[in-house]
């Protein structure tokens, strides 16, 4: 029978043997899924940015070497040489970009994980692979439906009597950016799904315009009432029309809830204090770097300058001109209302907490 709803939107289509992803540089001209087989091709999709956003290139990156074992004869390997390799792999998978924290966060948990295989045979050592990475994909999904729910409640318990809400959003954080319904992008959605948002503005996110091109594909797809600005026209939506809440993802956020997100990220949370909008970042607990304090330590990805000069494949930068290109900025937690997970929302300080939850023990 025909059915009204639409399928949801897949970056990443897995069953067992068979790796693909939607190559989100072809978007939103062309819809086209291309194979990944091995580690290097999840490393060439990640670095080329065909498919990107913290969560989703974390998942890719484990799948793409879960895919890799299960096409290997792994007869010539001992238990150790097979750990050796997986961790080579993993640390390969790390160089691809350097910003986002969940394909580390990733590489840690396998790595221990299998540690504590090693006198298992190689082929228990693969499946642990194999059932990690699919772990990933499916729980992924899972998290961003909460992420959504405690986001909207977030966001509706500070605008008491308003009807509907409207909130203002960066990048892409949605379907294209996880397994699926995605963290700020999931806040939106569970919005809308109770009737409850009047309007999602979103920024095109110069210079690589995800917003225009991967959330406006989106959200027209899920037929959500949004609305397109440049990055520039932040300040003045704030200041002309109503904003109530503005929501973000993140790639990297340390434990004081200093943020790592889109370059452009830090100027709404600015804008956003001097207007008295609440602020919030939306993220998994995997977003949560347990190895930095501040913001300071996170590394931040410089791209290539072609990305400002050129727009597809049309000059709009005079040739030999000086151009720098952060792809992310930190915005310090005393600009952050809240930081919402799967676990609910937390104080920005308090991502400690949030990592001893998910870890099951008490919060410090
Ligand atoms: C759920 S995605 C969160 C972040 O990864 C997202 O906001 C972002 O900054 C993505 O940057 P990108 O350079 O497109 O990978």
């Amino acid at each position: 029978m025909a059915t009204s709803q639409k399928a949801a939107l897949e970056s990443i289509r897995y069953e067992k043997g068979k790796l693909e992803i939607l190559d989100q540089l072809l978007l939103p001209s062309k819809t086209v899924y291309i194979p990944i087989t091995n580690v290097e091709d999840g490393w060439r999709a990640i670095n080329t940015m065909q498919i990107r956003g913290a969560p989703a290139i974390a998942i890719l990156g484990m799948l793409s070497l879960s895919i890799e074992l299960q096409s290997m004869d792994l007869s010539g390997f001992s238990t150790e040489q097979l750990f050796q390799w997986i961790v080579h792999k993993c640390d390969r998978l790390l160089t691809s970009r350097p910003t986002a924290v969940n394909l580390r966060n990733a590489r840690e948990h396998l790595v221990n994980l299998i540690s504590s295989f090693k006198g298992e045979s190689v082929d228990e050592l693969k499946n642990i692979v194999v059932q990690y990475a699919e772990t990933l994909l499916k729980e992924d999904i899972v998290t961003n439906h909460l992420i959504g729910d405690h986001g909207a409640d977030a966001i509706l318990s500070i605008t008491p009597g308003v009807q509907k809400v409207t909130v203002l959003t960066i990048c892409n954080t949605g379907s294209l950016a996880t397994a699926g319904y995605g963290t700020a992008l999931g806040v939106v959605r569970s919005l809308h799904a109770r009737g409850k948002l009047e309007m999602v503005y979103f920024l095109e996110t110069r210079p690589y315009n995800q917003g225009s091109r991967l959330t406006a594909f989106e959200l027209l797809h899920d037929e959500i009432p949004a609305t397109l600005i440049c990055d520039s026209m932040a300040a003045w939506l704030m200041k002309s029309r109503h904003v109530d809440a503005i929501v973000v993802g993140a790639d990297n956020v340390a434990l004081n809830g200093d943020l790592a997100n889109k370059v452009g990220t830090y100027a709404l949370a600015v804008l956003a204090n001097y207007h008295n909008v609440p602020f919030f970042g939306a993220v998994p607990t995997t977003t949560i770097n347990p190895a930095i304090s501040n913001g300071s330590a996170i590394i931040i990805e410089e791209r290539a300058p072609d990305e400002l000069t050129v727009f597809q494949g049309i000059r709009t930068a005079p040739e030999g001109v000086h151009v720098w290109n952060p792809a992310f900025d930190i915005t310090p937690h005393h600009l952050i209302s809240g930081i919402i997970t799967e676990l609910g929302s937390f104080q920005p300080e308090k991502m400690g907490d949030a990592l001893a939850i998910a870890s099951g023990k008490q919060p410090l």
